[in-house]
């Protein structure tokens, strides 16, 4: 973002967003403990829809909403503001000739950062990846969750504080400790969250998420969603790969033939190029076999020009 800009988001819940028990069940949850003025917290491994349903809940809450997104560069001004300048005054009074008065003022310029715009005006913040910031530059956080104030070191030139809004409300997302790039969070914050822990979406959910993406028959796609949840339940210890796969190899096949009528070879070819290169080697050769076995079940309507593709 720009420094000296910012973008609120008004929020509406989204037309993609799907909601099946599964989602329904942890969305009310979240969504009842933030009315009740809890700051949340959806952790869980990548893909599992953190930061689709923190934006849905916040959609939900009704006030426009700041984002943020965790970064290791982050410091405390980042969340909170900055000096971004001086302004030089200059007057010179020289209305009768005989007397000059000059007056010389130079004052700083301040600029409200994200947090102090969402506690101040009673905004939601949706804290993407809290994680990837450094826990000092969060530290900021921990008097504004429990007492309810902000400080505001160098506002108008001199310490100050802002008291946070009644109707500000934060959302947290996390991955995981072990990931690359995530920093361990301090207890302190963690202790005064409400941590809902999302894990893998059910069958249901993962094939409504695609086949709100794609035109393409119910069978491929199950037949794909199926494909991506072995692999992930049985060769993968991060839970991947995600629904993201299932979706892009959707797309791809959607994109190629809207019937799915791609030749084995080519559904081969496409699950290769986007499973295999997050697969550790030594595993591999097993999922190559899955993906061949997947491709040879297919139940298909009879080729058309599959030689064309
Ligand atoms: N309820 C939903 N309805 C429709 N699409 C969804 C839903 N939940 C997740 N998705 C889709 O699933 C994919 C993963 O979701 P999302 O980006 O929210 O996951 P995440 O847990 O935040 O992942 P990461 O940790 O990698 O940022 C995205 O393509 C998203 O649009």
């Amino acid at each position: 973002m720009d420094r000296g800009r910012m973008t609120l988001i008004t929020s509406r819940p989204s037309l993609e967003f799907v909601e099946t028990p599964y989602i329904s069940k942890i969305s009310e949850k979240a969504l009842s403990y933030s009315s009740c003025g809890f700051p949340i917290h959806l952790s869980g491994p990548t893909g599992v829809g953190k930061t689709t349903l923190a934006m849905h809940v916040a959609a939900k809450i009704g006030r426009p909403v700041v984002l943020i997104c965790g970064d290791h560069e982050f410091g405390t001004s980042d969340l909170v503001g900055y000096v971004s300048g001086y302004r030089h005054n200059y007057t010179k009074d020289n209305f009768i000739r005989s007397v000059v008065k000059t007056e010389d003022v130079m004052t700083s310029q301040w600029f409200d950062n994200r947090l102090t715009v969402a506690c101040e005006r009673g905004l939601t913040l949706v804290y993407d990846e809290f994680t990837r910031s450094r826990p000092e530059a969060n530290n900021v956080l921990l008097s504004v969750l429990e007492s309810k104030i902000l400080p505001v070191s160098g506002r108008n030139g001199k310490e100050s504080y802002v008291r946070v809004h009644p109707d500000f409300r934060a959302i947290f997302t996390s991955n995981p400790e072990e990931y690359a790039g995530v920093y361990k969070s301090q207890d302190a914050l963690k202790d005064r969250l409400v941590t809902l822990e999302l894990s893998s979406f059910d069958e249901e959910t993962e094939v409504a998420i695609v086949r709100g993406r794609v035109d393409l028959c119910e069978s491929e796609i199950v037949r794909i969603v199926k494909l991506i949840r072995t692999i992930r339940n049985n060769y993968s210890d991060k839970l991947t790969p995600t629904v993201r796969s299932s979706i892009k190899i959707a797309k791809y096949i959607d994109f190629l033939d809207k019937k799915g009528n791609i030749s084995e070879d080519r559904f081969i070819e496409i699950c290769n190029d986007t499973i295999l290169p997050i697969i550790s080697s030594k595993k591999r050769a097993s999922v190559s076999r899955l993906i061949i076995d997947a491709a040879s079940n297919i139940e298909r309507e009879p080729y058309g020009n599959v030689e064309n593709y």
